[in-house]
């Protein structure tokens, strides 16, 4: 059967022997093998820590040094009261549902989406039509087959209206997942029996800090938190200024329901997360979106969405910024950053989109959302999130601790503000409120402006006021114009406060790296098929493979002298000193993505240089180790392309045996 997703060079894609060589070659495997492994867990080999460390250096670079942002390191460990606040304790949650006889737990949208889609499956081969499959996750595909039992055709509504609620899945609320679960008789795939309706999980590791247990906190699921709580000594860094953005990379942590497909839902993740913090007033306008008006993204808007379609429509972003589609400029211009980060690593830009959120996916607070998608063999999965959190996090950690967490700065020009003002006389409402004075007083700073009107009216007509304040008996509090006067006031502001709103790009790295691994990944065709992965040089977890002919006492000074020179250049590099075929050391190192090897053979002995050959094309050239060396510098830095130096440098055929 055809599968949907191909290589890079249109092949079709095989799962198993893609896994095969991640395992093979060390690249990653699930944590604690020894103990049975646990789900959602998985342990780094060192061809993918390096490959981390890469692209986290060229996020670095092209984030926090090129865009001045402030990186913070942030706590893990998170008080219980700070997700309180955050809204993470109560809403922090996915839905499951329970199978009441095995006691399975299944995440409940994707209980709904395996059943329809296997169902959609078995209808288009019931009509005999072309499957493009997605999915070759075998359990997964058991799982369907077991749902389609034998191909039925559905009825054209029916049809219609399944491929409708697989595009708008994500908008559904609990009980709205309930209402189709129950309309469309959807059962366990595993055992055929009836599930439960769907039920909120808190999605947060808890702990304590501390052996008491007085303090309750938990692994934090994002790093947001903490950058919105050091607010106001970023703003002192930054003088300031507006706007202005911190950035953290750290671990997050999310008790997954149903980890699966890898590292795409694993239960500890390094994040990337960008809050960048900006007047409301100034319509979130960003200094630098000109530079990137012209430049088009594959857009794939709510409305599309609704209509069941999925098709992306290829815009510029200054007509998605003008047109309202894209709210503002700043989201607009992460967006396109977002874009030309993936390019740089090396993602395949024909394999990504920006999906906007609906409605009921958003956050309750957030104005707008687009998450940037990569399609992989598993369909199409969010790698960043990039939502408009407007001014949500910092008003409620405001108002829960009493800190200060806005922007004061002085208007150009001073302003008269007449208004109401309620006043407690101090000498004389002591005596009678004692100690519910400073309460009193508090309120009475607290009121609104239409209530102090009210008030001022009752208190001219009944000369007392009655006043709710919290702490006191009763609640309530009687106050005469003996101790309270209620006027119009005229007063000169010459300061502005407000809370900015903060745009937050929110990159998950596991996700990226691994829809990078599977861009990246083709077969050789020749007499058996050999595995490429073809990793930009400036991300190659490894970037230079020494291969001496053979295994000759002749050859160890200059090898000595080469791999000196590799580490003065600071080039990671391999030794391939095995006695195999000069062919099978480059065919198997190939499969760690080295982009280029350097031969050391009997002419080199004879000072006639090296060769160097690049991974992809397999051509070579023949060079002294000065212009080799300068060229894969050159190369790794992103400086020059493959294409130029095969153009200053004499090619060399030799033949890859
Ligand atoms: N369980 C996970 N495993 C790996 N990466 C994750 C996981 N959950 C989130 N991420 C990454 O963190 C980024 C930001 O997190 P966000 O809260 O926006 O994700 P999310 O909307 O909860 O993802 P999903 O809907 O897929 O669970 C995501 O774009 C993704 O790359």
């Amino acid at each position: 059967m055809a599968s949907e997703y191909k290589t890079m060079k249109g092949q079709d894609f095989d799962r198993g022997a893609f896994e095969s060589l991640l395992r093979r070659k060390v690249f990653l495997w699930q944590s604690f093998e020894p103990y049975g492994a646990v789900k959602g867990l998985f342990d780094y080999g060192p061809p993918l820590e390096n490959l981390e460390a890469e692209v986290i250096n060229i996020w670095r670079d092209h984030f926090i040094r090129h865009e001045k942002m402030m990186a913070l390191k942030c706590s893990m460990l998170t008080p219980y009261e700070v997700l309180k606040t955050s809204g993470h304790v109560e809403k922090f949650a996915d839905f499951m549902c329970k199978d009441p006889k095995t006691g399975e737990i299944l995440r409940s949208d994707h209980l709904i989406k395996d059943v329809i889609e296997a169902r959609l499956k078995s209808d288009k081969e019931a009509r005999g039509e072309k499957i493009e499959e997605t999915v070759e996750d075998p359990k997964k595909k058991k799982k369907q087959a077991k749902a389609a039992k034998g191909a039925v055709k559905l009825d054209d509504a029916v049809r219609k209206e399944y491929e409708h609620m697989l595009a708008t899945l994500d908008d559904c609320t609990g009980d709205d997942m309930g209402a189709l679960i129950k309309k469309h008789d959807i059962r366990s795939p595993i055992t055929g029996n009836e599930v439960e309706p769907p039920v909120s999980v808190n999605l947060m590791f808890q702990t304590q800090i501390g052996a008491t247990g007085k303090e309750p906190a938990f692994l934090r699921p994002e790093t947001a938190q903490g950058q919105f709580l050091s607010f106001q000594k970023l703003l002192e860094y930054s003088d300031s200024q507006l706007p202005m953005a911190s950035a953290c990379i750290g671990y997050s942590f999310r008790n997954e329901l149903s980890p699966r497909a890898g590292l795409l839902r694993v239960r500890e993740f390094l994040m990337a997360e960008i809050e960048h913090f900006v007047d409301p007033e100034s319509g979130k306008r960003h200094p630098k979106f000109n530079s990137v008006r012209d430049v088009k993204l594959p857009l794939l808007d709510r409305k599309t969405q609704n209509a069941g379609d999925t098709t992306p429509t290829i815009t510029t972003i200054g007509e998605a910024v003008d047109s309202k589609l894209v709210d503002n400029e700043t989201l607009g211009y992460f967006l396109v950053r977002i874009m030309q980060f993936m390019q740089k690593i090396g993602i395949d830009m024909t394999k990504l989109r920006f999906r906007q959120h609906m409605a009921n996916e958003m956050a309750h607070y957030a104005v707008d959302c687009w998450d940037c998608e990569l399609f992989s063999s598993y369909g199409w999965i969010e790698c960043v999130g990039c939502a408009d959190r407007s001014a949500f996090d910092l008003s409620v950690h405001e108002k829960a601790t009493g800190t200060f967490l806005k922007v004061r700065e002085p208007l150009k020009e001073p302003v008269k503000i007449e208004e109401w003002v309620a006043q407690l006389d101090k000498k004389k409402s002591g005596p009678k409120l004692k100690k519910n004075q400073a309460k009193v007083e508090q309120t009475l700073l607290g009121l609104s402006q239409e209530i102090k009107e009210k008030l001022s009216l009752e208190m001219e007509k009944e000369g007392k006021i009655v006043v709710a304040v919290e702490g006191v008996e009763g609640g309530k509090i009687e106050l005469d114009k003996e101790i309270v006067s209620i006027g119009r006031e005229t007063r000169v502001e010459s300061m502005r406060e407000y809370t900015p709103n903060v745009i937050e790009p929110s990159f998950g790295v596991g996700r990226i790296l691994y829809s990078l691994m599977e861009h990246v990944y083709w077969t050789r065709e020749g007499d058996a098929a050999r595995s490429v992965m073809s990793f930009k040089p400036t991300v190659a977890p490894i970037k230079v493979l020494v291969v001496p002919l053979q295994k000759d006492v002749k050859f160890a000074a200059l090898m000595a002298e080469l791999e000196q020179r590799l580490d003065e250049e600071q080039l990671a590099y391999k030794v391939d000193q095995s006695g195999v075929s000069i062919g099978k050391r480059y065919s198997r190192n190939d499969e760690l993505g080295i982009p280029f090897g350097i031969t050391i053979d009997y002419e080199s002995l004879e000072g006639k240089g090296f060769t160097l050959r690049e991974r992809d094309s397999t051509k070579q050239v023949r060079a002294s180790m000065d212009e080799i060396l300068e060229a894969v510098v050159k190369m790794c830095k992103g400086k020059e392309a493959w294409e130029g130096v095969v153009k200053r440098l004499p090619v060399f055929e030799g033949k890859e045996e």
